[in-house]
């Protein structure tokens, strides 16, 4: 116990560079490398190298997402993760989704397993969504009443077989469980809460597209590519989740909690991970060569800024270019709940995941020696869905050995 809490106090504060997206957001549309300004280089420079050694950073929230918005949002999923908590004994949860959906009560998930690792479930409650029927997609609607439409039925189309490729659109798109209101009650709390989070979903894929145009500029382009945008269209009906965090404070927890951390050291499984948070008290924690260290930045309030890290599938997908990097949450210490919207960036569950190298242009002498060093993949390339079934089969045998849910 002692150790634990020496642990946390002795980690370091890192300044992770804090970038500026602006000018790739409000330009038009760029087409190539060379229309590109030396500012915008600068940029890409910078998120390159913050990937490649520390595998986050954090982007100025300048229009990206509006603190109005957030606030609401933040208020109203605490009094409904709160409300959940309290009716948890119910279980809320459908523990026969494939995919993280709907409530998680506090002290249920350990996210410890997702490396292989047994330690005490984590000290949090979340709720996760992932896409939602939408009228252009038309995604779970298609799914649940099996029409023929060519996203999951088309032969010759994708290069897996059908059934496979439907299993990843089951899988993936799995539907959304939602909390239902009393039918008689005057207010609908979770009505409003539903609200909120496809709002926030939506903004959060909005920020998503941005970062995929920027990181497509990133990455040479492949010989059978025809335009820059071949990543973005990879994420057309991309199957991110969106999670509400909500971190209660030590004291409230009670003494149980303090042999465990809020979230235990683990690595995102995703593509990559974009963060909004309400305050940093506790807070995110990165290693970086074995050491601890708290993600904050002093000149600015953590509100202005969003925090992106990659996961484990771009770390696969780059060949280990841009690190998917080993992080945690510590339980708030002060009398603060903290909270947070991570959005967990998922491709199109036909994503097929051909290796992806750094434009030349951005190489340093670190870079042309990982190249050397890395292996090759497979000339069969892996699909997004493939490629996560893999990743979650390992967690799958550890968290039934340990007895434990991530
Ligand atoms: O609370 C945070 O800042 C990070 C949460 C996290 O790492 C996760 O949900 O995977
Ligand atoms: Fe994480």
């Amino acid at each position: 116990m002692l150790a634990e809490s020496v642990d946390t106090s002795q980690s370091k504060q890192l300044s992770l560079p804090i970038i500026d997206i602006s000018c790739f957001v409000s330009s038009p549309k760029i087409e190539t490398w060379e229309t590109l300004t030396s500012s915008q280089r600068q940029v890409l420079e910078i998120i390159h190298n913050s990937f490649s050694k520390y595998g986050f950073l954090l982007i100025r929230n300048k229009d990206l997402l509006d603190s109005e918005f957030l606030t609401s949002a933040f208020k109203c999923c605490k009094e409904c993760l709160e409300d959940l908590q309290s009716k948890s004994d119910k279980a809320t949860t459908n523990s026969s989704s494939p995919v993280p959906r709907g409530f998680a009560p506090l002290h249920t998930e350990n996210f410890a397993t997702l490396i292989g690792e047994n330690k005490p479930n984590d000290w949090n409650m979340k709720f996760r969504m992932g896409p939602e029927y939408h009228e252009k997609t038309h995604i779970q609607t298609e799914m649940q009443s099996s029409k023929e439409t060519p996203y999951y039925h088309s032969k010759g189309m994708y290069p897996c077989n059908l059934l496979f490729e439907f299993n990843g659109a089951r899988v993936l798109l799995y539907p959304n469980q939602w909390p239902e209101d009393d039918s008689k009650a005057e207010v609908k709390p979770y009505a409003k809460f539903k609200e909120h989070m496809i709002e926030m979903y939506g903004k959060f894929y909005q920020i998503c597209r941005y970062l995929l145009h920027i990181f497509g500029l990133i990455f040479e382009i492949p010989d059978n590519c025809e335009s820059l945008d071949q990543l973005s269209s990879l994420f057309d009906k991309h199957t991110s989740i969106l999670s509400t965090n909500l971190y209660p404070y030590q004291s409230k927890l009670g003494c149980d909690s303090t042999a465990g951390k809020a979230i235990e050291q683990h690595t995102d499984v995703d593509v990559f991970t974009i963060i909004a948070q309400n305050n940093c008290e506790g807070g995110l924690q990165i290693q970086i060569n074995n050491e601890w260290h708290t993600v904050k930045n002093d000149d600015i309030s953590c509100q202005d800024y969003l925090i992106v890290n990659i996961g484990d599938c771009l770390e696969y997908w780059t060949n280990g270019y841009w690190k998917s990097t080993m992080h945690r949450v510590i339980i708030p210490q002060n009398k603060t709940d903290r909270q947070v919207m991570a959005f967990f960036v998922g491709a199109n569950h036909d994503a097929v995941l051909k290796p992806l190298h750094i434009n030349p242009m951005l190489l340093c002498s670190d870079d042309v020696q990982k190249k050397q060093t890395v292996t090759n993949h497979s000339q069969k390339f892996l699909t997004y869905f493939e490629w996560r079934k893999k990743r979650i089969r390992k967690v799958v045998k550890i968290s039934k050995k340990f007895q434990t849910k991530y």
